[in-house]
């Protein structure tokens, strides 16, 4: 992909340690379905959310204000492990999860401005595979599509949130959920 820097590590989290992983992020995280402007009008995110991080760094997206919750055990866990993989101190992680092959993420960046100008973000999948599909913002006829298997991570990192967006699109297919973990490091 030019002007992006874009890492997969299929298996990063062991088969035998995502059973129990999923257990405890599906009961301990505090998942809520939030609600977006649109328009004017409030709909529902197709899809439920929690935000956990460092107490005061906060964080708008779609039009709404996050404050983190403070760090559970599970998650500063992950956070540790990717530091030790990466040597980047994320201070927070948005989660989603995907209920079924109806959820979905728009078309987006991860290029808000608490961001900074080349941010990391490390994408850790559990559960139900999901297409994930990148296109250029410029140069329209450049486009990639990856599957996201269970225990992957995904590294994005350079320009590739100036460059490019990217979604999960909605399944016609009936689909199992699936857990997202992004982490990122807010200024
Ligand atoms: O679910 C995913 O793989 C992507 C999530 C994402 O793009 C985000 O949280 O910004
Ligand atoms: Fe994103």
């Amino acid at each position: 992909m030019p002007d992006a820097e874009v890492y997969l590590v299929p298996d990063f989290i062991p088969v035998k340690d995502q059973p129990k992983l999923w257990e405890a992020l599906q009961n301990e995280v505090a998942w809520r379905q939030e609600e977006i402007k649109f328009f004017g009008k409030s709909i529902p995110q197709p899809r439920l959310t929690a935000w956990y991080g460092d107490a005061g760094k906060s964080y708008t997206y779609s039009g709404l204000t996050w404050q983190p919750l403070p760090w559970i055990p599970i998650l500063a866990q992950l956070r540790d492990q990717l530091f030790a993989c990466t040597g980047v101190s994320f201070n927070s992680v948005l989660l989603n999860l995907y209920r079924n092959g109806q959820d979905s993420m728009g078309w987006h960046a991860d290029d808000e401005p608490e961001l900074g100008p080349n941010p990391v973000i490390a994408s850790l999948s559990l559960g139900q595979e999901r297409s994930f599909h990148f296109r250029h913002r410029t140069q329209k006829e450049l486009k990639q599509k990856l599957a996201l298997p269970s225990g992957s991570l995904l590294l994005m990192a350079g320009q590739t949130q100036h460059h490019w967006q990217h979604q999960v699109p909605k399944s016609a297919k009936p689909l199992e959920p699936r857990i997202n973990l992004t982490f990122r490091v807010i200024r």
